[in-house]
């Protein structure tokens, strides 16, 4: 477990990290989300004893990492894959790691094996590739078979079969009951990877939710419909927007998205309208709508158009 407790950065003027509280539980994948300059990485390297906390507390397993007996075998981290010496091989890196921290050298060829370099241990990092070299980092993170995992942007770099690789490496960590903590960009990946989500924006928590229940709250799940009857389907949008906190977008002319109802009381209603319809379907809201709608308000370099993307918000049908 990791906790935050009023944890707060100040560089100067700016407020990197602005009273984070939460835990990080064990036994689930966390991710890590926020606009760039949000104060991820900071919160990491505070977590991991690498940056002083301006004020409140990071504790692993409840104590401050300088006060960790062990610290390679409590808490495995990736910040910056290529901060390694490139004239060294992935095996003399992890040697030399092993060795100053009492960790059998059987344990490197171990997590050579897990990370898949085990082939190209004994060869120059400084050849390696930005994947192969996020491989090593994982590997250097899991030496010590730490309890707490915590992962700054794993998958940058890698192809879909590494992204792949990293989804199913940190999927079966959290289910040994480890606490995996990780960032990422990837927004798609953090849907099919985490379990719960904390938003960070200016420093600030936006949210910390399992995901399951963000993609609910998002504005755009709703109901898609499609019907052969034009005139039909505008009576069923001029009714359901006469209801409260009920939002319709028209798609076309034979297609309505409505958010708001549920896919029985709209299926209901358009059954009491008499309105035939050929497509009733829910549609959920994908992480990367949920995570728009909550960081809107905090992009530091974004534009309007950056926020939402392509389409605009859902709007109003105008019937
Ligand atoms: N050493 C430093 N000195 C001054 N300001 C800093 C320092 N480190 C970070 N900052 C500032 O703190 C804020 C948070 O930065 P941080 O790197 O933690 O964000 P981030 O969420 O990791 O961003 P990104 O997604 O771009 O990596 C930014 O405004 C950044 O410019």
């Amino acid at each position: 477990m990791i906790t935050l407790r009023g944890l707060t950065k100040r560089y100067g003027d700016t407020v990197a990290v602005d009273g984070l509280t939460l835990d990080i539980k064990e036994g689930q994948v966390t991710g890590f989300l926020g606009p760039n300059g949000a104060g991820k990485s900071t919160t990491m390297r505070m977590i991991l004893g690498l940056d002083n906390p301006t004020e409140g507390e990071a504790l692993i397993h409840g104590k401050p990492y300088s006060a960790l007996r062990h610290p390679v075998r409590e808490v495995g981290a990736l910040l910056e894959a290529k901060a390694l010496h490139p004239a060294r091989s992935a095996r003399n890196h992890l040697l030399s790691m092993a060795r100053t921290n009492g960790i059998p050298a059987r344990r490197v060829d171990e997590v050579l094996e897990t990370v898949g370099l085990t082939k190209v241990a004994r060869k120059r990092a400084g050849g390696f590739s930005l994947g192969m070299y996020q491989r090593l980092g994982v590997a250097g993170a899991l030496l010590g078979d730490p309890g707490v995992l915590i992962f700054d942007e794993p998958v940058n770099g890698l192809d879909p079969d590494g992204v792949r690789w990293v989804r199913e490496l940190v999927r079966s960590l959290a289910a040994e009951g480890r606490t995996v903590f990780l960032s990422s960009h990837l927004m798609s990946e953090m849907q099919l990877t985490a379990d719960q989500l904390v938003v960070i924006g200016r420093g600030r928590l936006l949210a910390d939710a399992r995901i399951a229940d963000l993609l609910a709250q998002s504005s755009r799940a709703g109901v898609r419909l499609r019907s052969p009857q034009p005139e039909g389907l505008r009576a069923l949008a001029e009714k359901l927007t006469a209801g409260a906190d009920v939002e319709v977008e028209m798609v076309g002319g034979d297609e309505i998205v409505v958010s708001g109802r549920s896919v029985e009381e709209v299926g209901d209603l358009a059954h009491e309208l008499g309105v035939r319809l050929h497509t009733l379907s829910p549609v959920s809201a994908s992480l990367e709508q949920a995570y728009m709608e909550l960081t809107a308000e905090s992009v530091e370099y974004g534009t309007a158009s950056a926020v939402f993307g392509a389409q605009p918000p859902v709007r109003k049908a105008k019937v």
